[in-house]
Formats: structure tokens, sequence, C-alpha cells
């Protein structure tokens, strides 16, 4: 296939705002790309480059489509030159590298026509990027090979990526989508969760109804059960089997053959209120260690997902079947406690009991995504105790976008008694309403410090605002080597005055604390 008539094709896909047509387009090109070409094509048509990085800078991009001469062309580029050129470029090393690849990349755009340059630019420049696309693309796999959608997400998700699924589903059909199986006793990557502001927020993020679920602060386990074989592994998929044998003998006593359950291990004090994390894991430090602690520093499991039960593999399913089918697969009390519930008042108070119980928060999920594996998916959305400062604005950036012409995000100081002046603990542009951000451009722009065209605006600091956050973490970017986890604004507090804001030794407290 000529680059050209990619290039085209990515072109159209970009600029109709149609997701059929999107669909048609991309299935079409898929079609047309040779079997050798397929890999590469799929990637491209998602902006990515297999492989990742090849060693070429977006400056050294621009400098060479400067330099290119004027109209490029002659006998068209093909996909598989192309992907032989730019696979020089990934491999050029030593010395005079950087010489090669440049080299690589002029003769590569001296051959190329306008829409193949911008392409390639594109391309190399990470611009083809976007979420979106991922979706459509595995639907157009799906419509040129014949196949189901579902399936071909399912695959993708477990092989991590669509191209390799891609090239299977159009050269094998379903016998080679088939081949992307969870297996049990291979560990999948975890679905991981965003951050929402509060249960509120949550609910309506995911549509009003969801499923609130105990945030516990312990240890990600996925177990595995395949008759008597027993595996268990860790969120970064290392095999702790031998770390938890509680969570071995729960799975070797449960009454299916064949599971796989995600869930949280913790460490529970005598009266049912949680151990600290890093206490939870001193259980999965060395053998020794695991052998000596276990008997006095009992794991508890709570499960709270099925990705194979009741003899299917669940990662397809939506999760209202798959939380069915973990009912099914264990008792209660290896469950994680857990609510559905559309109000956002019965919703509050399962966080707040959540929070008495000494838990971090909870976790609210949609009762119809499917097990996104690997993903921090917009399905799971994780609320915790929001902690609040009142800080003082020092500076702000012009927003882009929608926010365009308004002073947006704000640089965030506590106050520092001991000089008198302020420490930087981070930005935020978030929580702000229209009103809000009209309000401060104006109350900013009078209390500039610096020039107003410059992209960010120092000003005297006067406004205290309310913060809200999740955490503090040390930061080496922040001169007080701290920062606010997720921060975002909750209100001004125009009653208080910058000598009332809250001060550095109360931040570095509450990050001891
Ligand atoms: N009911 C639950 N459902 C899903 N995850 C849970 C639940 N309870 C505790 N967790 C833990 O919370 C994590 C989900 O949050 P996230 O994916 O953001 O992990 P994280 O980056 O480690 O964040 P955090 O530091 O907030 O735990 C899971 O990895 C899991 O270990």
């Amino acid at each position: 296939m000529l680059l050209a008539e990619l290039a085209e094709v990515s072109r159209a896909v970009a600029a109709t705002p149609a997701r059929l047509e999107k669909i048609a387009r991309l299935a079409e090109a898929l079609r047309r790309l040779a079997p050798d070409e397929r890999a590469v094509g799929a990637s491209w048509l998602a902006g990515d480059l297999p492989g990742g990085r090849i060693g070429i800078g977006g400056a050294t991009v621009r400098a060479a489509l400067d330099a290119a001469p004027a109209e490029g062309g002659g006998p068209g580029l093909t996909v598989a030159e192309v992907d032989a050129a730019l696979g020089r470029i990934a491999t050029a090393s030593g010395a005079g590298s950087a010489g090669a690849r440049r080299r690589e990349l002029d003769a590569l755009l001296a051959r190329a026509g306008a829409p193949e340059r911008w392409f390639l630019a594109a391309l190399l420049l990470g611009e083809l990027r976007q979420g979106a696309l991922e979706g459509v693309l595995a639907d157009a796999v799906a419509r040129a090979a014949g196949l189901p959608a579902a399936e071909v997400r399912r695959a993708a998700m477990l092989a991590g990526a669509l191209p390799p699924v891609a090239v299977a589903a159009l050269s094998e059909g379903a016998a080679g989508l088939a081949r992307f199986r969870l297996r049990v006793g291979e560990p999948v990557s975890p679905m991981l969760a965003q951050t929402a502001a509060d249960v509120e927020e949550a609910l309506r993020a995911l549509g009003g109804e969801a499923a609130l679920e105990w945030k516990l602060d312990g240890a990600r386990i996925q177990a595995h059960r395949d008759g008597g074989e027993v595996r268990v592994f860790s969120r970064s998929l290392r095999d702790v089997t031998a770390a938890v044998p509680e969570v071995v003998a729960l799975l070797r006593a449960a009454p299916e053959p064949r599971l796989v359950l995600d869930g949280e291990a913790i460490a529970l004090r005598a009266d049912g209120t949680p151990e600290p994390f890093q206490v939870t894991m001193r259980r999965f430090g060395r053998r020794l260690d695991v052998e000596r602690l276990a008997p006095d520093l009992p794991l508890t499991a709570f499960f709270f997902d099925a990705l194979v039960a009741g003899g299917a593999e669940l990662l397809a399913s939506p999760e209202r079947v798959r939380w069915a089918a973990l009912e099914r697969a264990v008792p209660a009390e290896q469950r994680v406690p857990r609510l559905v519930t559309r109000d956002p008042a019965e919703a509050g108070a399962f966080l707040e009991d959540a929070l008495a119980r000494g838990q971090e928060g909870v976790v609210a999920k949609a009762l119809d995504a499917p097990y996104e594996a690997g993903r921090r998916g917009a399905a799971w959305l994780k609320v915790k105790r929001a902690h609040t400062l009142d800080l003082v604005v020092l500076a702000a950036e012009w927003g882009s976008g929608r926010r365009r012409g308004w002073l947006s995000n704000l640089h965030l100081g506590a106050r520092d008694p001991s000089t008198g002046g302020f420490v930087m603990l981070g930005k935020t542009f978030k929580g702000m309403t229209d009103a809000m951000l009209a309000w401060q451009t104006e109350r900013l722009k009078a209390l500039a410090t610096g020039p107003l065209d410059a992209w960010q605006v120092p000003v005297r600091p006067e406004l205290v605002v309310e913060v809200a956050f999740d955490g503090i973490q040390s930061s080496p970017r922040y001169p007080g080597g701290l920062a606010l986890r997720f921060a975002r604004v909750k209100r001004y507090r125009e009653d208080k005055r910058p000598e009332d804001a809250d001060t550095i030794e109360t931040v570095r407290g509450l990050y001891g604390g």
C-alpha cells in the first residue's frame, strides 16, 4: 500500500466527526494493507510507532521539514519502504548516528509529497495519537476481519495493544483472535482507577447508578486456581504465592475448580480495623520474614472482581455480571463491602462509614463496564477523604482551548513564617466554575507584578483560596520538597488575608502524620 493512501485515510478520519465513517475508512485501509504491512499500518493508524521512540526529537523533525525541497514526490513511497527507513533510523547507533538518522529522514522527506510529509511529521511528533482513535480502530479491525467488535477489544486488552490483534484477526480470523485468551495461571495487568473529587461527581460521571466499594489500603492480589494449583500475583504481576498461604487456602477451599479473582489482601487488627499499608506490606517481604510474621500478622483477602468463574472468561462481561459470578464463587466475608446506589446521600454515608472504619475511601464502579486490564479506565473512580488547605495564589498561567483568555492554572503557596514569604506546593486548574474563572482573571490581573502577555503571570500574594487535595507527596520539583496530590479549588476565601493562610509547618505535619 502507498503511504499516500494511508495518509489520506488518516487525514479523512481526523477530519470527520462521524464515528461510523471513521470506522468505514479505517476498515477499508486495513483490508488494503499487504499482509506484511498490517502490523505497522495498524500502529500508524493508531498514531503509534511500533517499538516506540526512534531517537529523533521534535526539533530535528521540524528542521528536516524546513530543509526539505519544495515539492517531493516521484514514485510513491510504500508503507513497507517507509517502515524499513524508520527501522534504520531507530537502530542507528554509535558515533555519527545522529547524522545518519537525519540523512535517512531527509531522504524520506525528499521523496514524499505534501500529504505524506504531513503524515510522517505528525507520526514522528506523536500528534496522531488520540485516545478516542483506539476504540474506533478496534471496531475497524472487527469490520475488516468480519469478527465481533467485543472479541477484538477483549483480545487487544489481553495483548496489551491492538496491532498484533489486527494482524491475527486479518490473517487468521476467529482462530487468530482465540489465541489471545486469559490463561489460568498467567497473570494479566490489573485494571486501575481514576480519581473523582467526591462521590457525587463519581455517580454523575458513571451515569447515575454505580457500585461503591470500600477502598482497602492493602496489597492488590490476583489469585488463580486451576484445580489443585493456586498462584497469586501482585499488582506488578510478581508471583507472591509463597507470601500469602491464607489466600492459597481460601482458593483451594472454593467450590469452583477454575477461578481468577481480583482483590486486596490486608492485615487487620483484632478489632477489624486495617493496619497501615506498610504493616501489610511486611508480609510481602523476604520468605523467612513471611514465615516468621504469618502467625501474628494474618492477611485477610477481600475480592472485588472475577475474571474467570463459573466456567467462563468474564473480562468482556459487564461489572454486574462479574460481581454476580464472584458472589457464587466466594462467601460474603471474602468479598469487599459494596453498595449499589444512585443516591448521592446514600453514597456519601457509605464513604463516611468506610472512612470511620479506617478504610482509605471508596471505589465507584460502572455496572456495565468490562474489565479493562492494564488500563486506568474511567469506569473505576476512587474517592478518598479530601483534605483542605487555605493557600495563597502566587502566580497564574493563561488557559488554552475553552479557557483561552482566562487566567486558569494557579500556583499555590503555603505561608512560611520563618521568612515571611510563601512556599509553592503545586498548581491547579481544577474545580473552577466559569464564574470563578472570570472573577479570578480580573482579580489576578489587578494583582499582577509582571507583564500580562507572558504565559505565566506572577501576582502579589494576596488572594487566599481553599484547596482540596488527596494527599501530600515528596517532590524534588518544589522548593519545600512537598507537593499536593490532585489539588483542586473549592472556593476563594475572601474572608481571609494571606497572614491567615495555612503554613508550611501545617503541611509538613499532614505529610508526616
Ligand atoms: N474495592 C476496590 N476496587 C478496586 N481497587 C481497590 C479496591 N480496594 C482497594 N483497591 C486498591 O486500589 C487501587 C486502585 O487505585 P489505583 O488504580 O489508582 O491505584 P494506585 O495508583 O495505587 O492508587 P492509590 O495510591 O490511590 O492506591 C487498586 O490497585 C487496589 O490495590
